[in-house]
């Protein structure tokens, strides 16, 4: 079996951060660990409190896990200031985990900063150039590229840009385009898109961490990157159509479609 560690912040809510990555490593039969990088009070209709965690805390949670258990890949989620980043990155370079994928978690859906502004730059710097695959969304790759992105066709030259800052491969999601839901997945040399229809459902909270933490089980059982990409899409476009409507706001994605299909369980 599989160790996956994830390297995020609590949702009280259970849909995005540590909650979501635990839950889509149990579906994808690996074993999940978590180190906690603050703790949100969130829920279906937004995030009212963060409690970072001191950088020492985090550094003595990732010590813990590595001293003691093999990782095959680390997924990195919010990661909110610029000492936790230093500290994380230190760690990885440490220790030296040969999957890494990097989710450059920024803003919540419903537009609360998870990340500092000073800390985007202390994040392309440290974490990029660790990362064996960076998936941001339209928002956070403008941020990280300082390129406007709204439409497909900009797409492909903002990877390139992300390229340049360090990242070994990227994956440049379109769920915040209008229309089809496409992500592009640019590696220096090949650009390879992966299609999706829009599913029409308010239901999207934590759409990114579930592909991310499906990204990185998918690496870490051997997976090549384009067929990573391929299962997680796959993963997570069902997750969201069999999102579940609960709470007043953006419902969670259901983590085990194919489990509850297995044992009869959905409607
Ligand atoms: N309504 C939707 N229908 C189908 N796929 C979607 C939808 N919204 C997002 N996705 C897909 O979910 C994944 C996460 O993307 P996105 O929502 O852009 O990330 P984030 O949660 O970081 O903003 C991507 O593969 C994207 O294409
Ligand atoms: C603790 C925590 N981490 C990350 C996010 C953002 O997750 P994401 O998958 O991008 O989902 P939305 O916020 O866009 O729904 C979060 N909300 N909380």
């Amino acid at each position: 079996m599989k160790h996956l560690l994830t390297i995020a912040g609590s949702d009280s809510s259970g849909g995005a951060g540590i909650q979501a990555d635990l839950k889509t490593f149990a579906a994808h039969g690996t074993f999940g660990m978590s180190v906690i990088t603050a703790v949100t009070a969130q829920n279906t209709q937004g995030v009212t409190m963060v409690q970072d965690i001191d950088a020492e805390v985090i550094e003595a949670q990732i010590n813990a896990v590595f001293d003691d258990i093999r990782v095959d890949a680390v997924k990195i989620g919010m990661v909110s200031r610029p000492e936790i980043i230093k500290t994380i990155a230190d760690r990885l370079r440490y220790y030296k985990p040969q999957i890494v994928v990097l989710d450059p978690v920024m803003i919540s859906k419903s537009g609360y900063p998870l990340l500092a502004p000073e800390a985007c730059a202390t994040l392309v710097q440290e974490l990029l150039p660790l990362a064996t695959l960076v998936t941001p969304n339209l928002p956070e790759a403008e941020v990280i590229s300082g390129m406007k992105v709204t439409m497909k066709e900009e797409m492909r030259p903002v990877a390139e840009r992300i390229l340049e800052l360090g990242a070994k491969a990227v994956l440049v999601k379109g769920g915040h385009l209008n229309g089809s839901a496409d992500d592009l997945l640019f590696d220096g040399s090949t650009e390879r898109w992966f299609m999706g229809d829009r599913i029409d459902t308010k239901n999207t909270h934590g759409t990114g961490c579930t592909l991310s933490s499906s990204l990185a089980a998918n690496l870490a059982q051997g997976l090549s990157l384009a067929d990573a990409v391929a299962a997680s899409k796959a993963y997570v476009t069902e997750a969201i159509e069999y999102s579940l409507p609960i709470g007043g706001g953006c419902g969670p994605t259901h983590h085990f479609v194919d489990l509850y299909r297995k044992a009869g369980w959905l409607k």
